[in-house]
């Protein structure tokens, strides 16, 4: 059993409940909301500009040319292709990219982005691979499932394509490389990455779904 084999199992009923959201399963049914999937992409939008940049410190920080390759690659992909998905939506829907991070969104930024800044690039490596790996995962599951006609369907080839999933591939091979190298307890501390990032992954849908807002309005009448 690899390590990142391990990795999955810790996280296993995480995904479950991942898959059980009412986001993924209006997405796969094609029936969600498009103010939810709005609001969502504004918060991904959000999301991937610091992925690509924990990425790119993922890349600094790493001993090893091919490894330091990757990374930038992904760094300037998720700006890139992910970029010109979301991009794609804005234009089909009409709409500005304007918006301000959700809690969750912002928890999940500053995890990776702290992370980076203060622990050893092997617990960053294990902290982004489930960004990939859950994307992917639950991109497949709902390309099994979902009619031609989605209206969710460019999203849902990206994640289930060819080329993320090469990606993924890659970043699971990378982050079992690094681990065969590390002494028990920084092998403990990536697990306890990993499943963060798991957590906020699912958070991160949930609260998209229930368009969350910060609380200071109800608390104190702040208007926007
Ligand atoms: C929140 C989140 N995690 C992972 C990915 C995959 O890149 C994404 N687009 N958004």
């Amino acid at each position: 059993m690899t390590f990142t084999d391990q990795l999955w199992s810790e996280i296993e009923p995480i995904y479950d409940a991942i898959m059980e959201l009412p986001f993924i399963r209006e997405l796969t049914e094609g029936t969600l909301p498009e103010e939810v999937f709005l609001f969502y992409l504004k918060q991904d939008t959000l999301y991937l500009a610091d992925f690509s940049r924990t990425l790119s410190l993922a890349g600094v920080r790493s001993d090893r040319y091919d490894h330091m390759n990757s990374f930038f690659q992904y760094a300037a992909n998720v700006a890139v292709v992910e970029g010109e998905l979301h991009q794609d939506y804005y234009e089909q829907y009409g709409v500005e990219m304007e918006a301000e991070k959700s809690p969750s969104c912002f928890a999940y930024t500053n995890f990776l982005l702290s992370t980076a800044a203060t622990k050893d690039n092997v617990v960053t490596i294990a902290a982004l691979l489930p960004c990939f790996w859950i994307y992917r995962e639950v991109g497949l599951e709902i390309y099994e499932e979902a009619s031609a006609d989605n209206p969710y369907r460019e999203w849902i080839d990206t994640y289930a394509g060819d080329e993320f999933n090469e990606g993924v591939d890659r970043a699971i091979t990378i982050t079992d490389a690094v681990a065969e190298q590390e002494p028990e307890h920084r092998l403990g501390e990536m697990t306890e990455a990993f499943v963060k990032s798991t957590e906020l992954e699912w958070m991160f849908w949930k609260s998209a779904y229930e368009q969350e807002q910060w609380p200071f309005e109800e608390a104190y009448g702040f208007e926007e």
